[in-house]
């Protein structure tokens, strides 16, 4: 256990920032939860409920929200980013100069740069320098069952083992289990492309497919994930557990996801546009279906599921079309290379 002594910065005061500071607050480390929006900064701290993103859920008392970057970071002994993926670059220039030189940072965001399609820890070491503790947290975790103090389990990696056993000591706890790892890339990968694979899952259950269907995308989709990871020097464990089949059978399957609830609206007929207005939060494949598939270009990977997600996304192709061009495919063995050597 990390002693008490620990403070805790976390940015971004949307539903999984203020669930995972919630949870650290009740561990009992002092910790301050940043966001740009000052109405939502007040009600954490004087009504402790962030009604903008988790309605009726308490928080702790214990736990501070500001709107003041430089105040939020000031005591901090770790510091968590947990803004979406298209704020990471901007949030990590702002926190550069203001970071204590002891606080390590520590990022729950799912997705890369988009753009360039930069891995977060790429980013995070540009800006911070090489000399700056990093970890990923990630692995299947809905913000709303975490602030309801449900059971959960996920994963901390990095390659600075004494900060990622302090970011994991300060999540760990009764209703919270936090493994540790070291590989960052194949956890990055793992979260951004589940998010991907879950509007194919959220297609086929919105058009009626049935459950093969859905359960045939998961697996292939599972197979995509890990060719990929193969290619980018990612390991293979770390996408058959938490970061990778966990986090991919919780998105596809459980409705609370956003991502598998575009899917379920685009399956029905209903635009990008129109769906992702109605959900009101993050649904990060909307841009991370472009970098995987930069990525898998780049290596030279073909990866169906994720083309199909990416073009119907674009507007490119309807659902209908996406379904027959997977079906369309020429016929072949189910593992044609040496997937995990
Ligand atoms: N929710 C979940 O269950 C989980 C989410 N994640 C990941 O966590 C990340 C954050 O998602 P989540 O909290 O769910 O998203 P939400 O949609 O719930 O909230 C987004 C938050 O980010 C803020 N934000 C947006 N742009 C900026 C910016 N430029 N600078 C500062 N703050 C900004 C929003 O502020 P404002 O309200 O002012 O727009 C809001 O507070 C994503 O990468 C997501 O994939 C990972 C695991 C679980
Ligand atoms: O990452 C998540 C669960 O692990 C949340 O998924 P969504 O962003 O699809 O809601």
């Amino acid at each position: 256990m990390a002693s008490p002594a620990v403070s805790v910065a976390v940015l971004g005061a949307g539903s999984w920032g203020t669930a995972l500071a919630a949870l650290i607050a009740r561990h009992g480390f002092p910790t301050t939860l940043w966001g740009r929006d000052a109405a939502v900064a007040e009600a954490i701290d004087l009504r402790h409920e962030n009604p903008r993103y988790l309605p009726g859920i308490p928080l702790p008392a214990s736990l501070r929200a500001t709107t003041d970057l430089a105040a939020a970071v000031r005591d901090a002994d770790l510091v968590l980013v947990v803004v979406p993926s298209h704020a990471f670059t901007e949030t990590l220039r702002a926190l550069a100069p203001l970071r204590p030189a002891q606080a390590g940072v520590a990022w729950a965001a799912k997705g890369f740069e988009p753009g360039s399609g930069r891995f977060l820890h790429e980013v995070a070491g540009d800006l911070l320098g090489d000399d700056v503790p990093l970890a990923v947290v990630t692995g299947p975790s809905f913000a709303k069952e975490v602030a309801q103090g449900l059971p959960t389990a996920l994963t901390v990696q990095g390659e600075d083992a004494a900060f990622v056993q302090q970011v994991a000591d300060v999540l760990h706890g009764p209703e919270f289990r936090a493994y540790t790892g070291s590989d960052m890339r194949g956890a990055e990968l793992g979260g951004a492309m589940k998010n991907v694979l879950a509007v194919a899952t959220g297609v086929a259950d919105g058009m009626e497919l049935g459950l093969n269907a859905r359960t045939g995308l998961v697996t292939r989709g599972l197979n995509e994930m890990l060719r990929l990871n193969a290619a980018i020097g990612g390991r293979p464990e770390t996408l058959m557990g938490l970061a990778g089949l966990g986090d991919l059978v919780l998105t596809c399957t459980g409705d609370l996801s956003r991502n598998r609830r575009l899917g379920l609206a685009l399956g029905r007929g209903k635009s990008v546009a129109d769906a992702v207005r109605e959900i009101g939060q993050v649904v990060e494949s909307v841009q991370t279906a472009d970098e995987v598939m930069r990525l898998a270009e780049r290596h030279g990977l073909e990866l169906p599921i994720s083309r199909n997600v990416r073009d119907v996304l674009h507007g490119d192709i309807t659902p209908a079309e996406g379904l027959a061009r997977l079906m369309a495919r020429e016929r072949k063995p189910e593992y044609p290379d040496a997937l995990f050597e």
